[in-house]
């Protein structure tokens, strides 16, 4: 069985990569980070470090790698049986021409062996919209074949994997917590349901996407706006602060009383989901900065984003929303000159003032009440950092 994964980054060694691998996939890493290309293609092999309550290092085998844009990565598409991604969502678009061409080529070929292919990125139903970008740009005379053979399968992805520590000096290392969750969409597949270690199939995908993608990245962006509002550099310093971590749960039972009257959870058990992902931030023994959790601000200001989302859910059912306008505030307040996203809002912000801001990109309606009460909150916080975060 052979695998495609597109982005041999974080979450693609230390999570999907190894998954397939271990399940006995030839895994082929398409990225375009020549050292890391190189790396794979020569070594064949790399470690990944597990840590948790013990620690253990795994070696991840049967695998190389292309670069995402050469003529060979064609060739792969050609016999994949699955393809999957850990690109970033703003990277998708890149990667849609690529493999609207390897599909065409695989059509030709003649091989018409069920593909799979699951985007595993922080966005909900991010494989429909790969899908979407896919078929625009594949040639009319695919289409029939695409429909019949190829499953485009939505999933949710957790697994907090940090860059490796400065002091790494393989490039190829990556360090990982022992939790992990990857759920597919089990009603998008072409052909057989494939059975793969770790791998967990649902017909109820939006509940566990926006269970995962609202309260844990809900809980983990605010935990690094506040972290960095109170000069802490790690996601782990920032949670150990108690009035943060009280900040921040209040903001994931926000977004869990929206999903509790949405999906009909049991609010008891959600509350220990909460308490468990609380303890995941604090794992002493992952070194996770707060600009990689904070990184990105105008996609996490998107409407069907970690902040905006629970949000407008909080207004459907006129539930409480104080730390959700937080983050929001937060957002507004993170600089880092390093990230684009950031530089290009505190200019839009500057330009244009908080609520055209917070429209532009939120899709909210700038003469609205919450965008009022947002402002009113950065205002507050903006004027108090400090009280935000302690
Ligand atoms: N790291 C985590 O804890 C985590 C957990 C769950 C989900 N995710 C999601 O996984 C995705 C990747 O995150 P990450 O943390 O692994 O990021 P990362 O930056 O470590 O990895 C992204 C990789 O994609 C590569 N890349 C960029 N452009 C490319 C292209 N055109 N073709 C092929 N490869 C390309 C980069 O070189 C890099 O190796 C994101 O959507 C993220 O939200 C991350
Ligand atoms: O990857 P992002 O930028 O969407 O979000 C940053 C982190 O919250 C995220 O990578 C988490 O570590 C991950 O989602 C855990 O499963």
């Amino acid at each position: 069985m052979n695998a495609l994964h597109f982005g041999a980054g974080n979450i693609g060694r230390g999570f999907i990569g190894k998954l397939l691998a271990d399940a006995g996939f030839h895994v082929t890493f398409a990225d375009v980070n020549d050292e890391v290309v190189s790396a794979l293609a020569e070594r064949q092999a790399y470690p990944v470090k597990i840590v948790g309550e013990t620690e253990v290092t795994e070696a991840v085998t049967n695998v190389t790698a292309v670069r995402s844009d050469s003529e060979a990565v064609l060739e792969v598409i050609t016999q994949a049986d699955v393809i999957t991604t850990a690109v970033g969502p703003n990277v998708l678009k890149f990667i849609a021409p690529t493999l609207a061409k390897g599909l065409a080529l695989r059509q030709a070929s003649g091989n018409e062996k069920p593909l799979n292919i699951i985007a595993c990125e922080n966005m909900v139903r991010g494989t429909s919209a790969l899908k979407a970008m896919v078929l625009e740009v594949l040639p009319e005379e695919s289409a029939a074949f695409v429909a019949e053979h190829v499953g485009f399968v939505d999933s949710a992805v957790d697994r907090i994997v940090p860059p490796a520590d400065p002091g790494e000096t393989d490039v190829l290392a990556v360090t990982v917590e022992s939790f992990s969750e990857w759920i597919v969409d089990q009603t998008q597949f072409a052909g057989e349901l494939p059975v793969i270690a770790g791998m967990e199939p649902t017909d109820n995908l939006m509940a566990f996407v926006e269970r995962k993608l609202f309260t844990l990245n809900t809980g983990h962006l605010i935990t690094a706006y506040l972290g960095y509002l109170s000069g802490k550099k790690t996601i782990k310093e920032a949670i150990e602060d108690g009035v943060i971590a009280a900040k921040v749960q209040a903001a994931m039972e926000e977004s869990g009383a929206v999903l509790i009257k949405r999906y009909g959870f049991d609010p008891q058990a959600h509350a220990q989901y909460i308490e468990k992902v609380l303890k995941r931030f604090a794992n002493p023994y992952l070194v996770d900065e707060v600009d990689r959790v904070g990184r990105q601000p105008i996609r996490k200001l998107g409407a069907e984003d970690r902040l905006i989302k629970p949000l407008n859910g909080t207004l459907e059912y006129g539930l409480p929303n104080a730390h959700l306008l937080l983050g929001i505030a937060g957002a507004f307040l993170y600089q880092n000159d390093d990230d684009p996203q950031a530089v290009e809002l505190q200019q839009y912000f500057a330009e244009h003032g908080f609520k055209k801001t917070l429209a532009h990109y939120a899709g909210l309606d700038e003469a609205s009440d919450i965008v009022a009460e947002a402002e009113a909150t950065y205002q507050k916080t903006a004027a108090e950092p400090q009280d935000a975060a302690d």
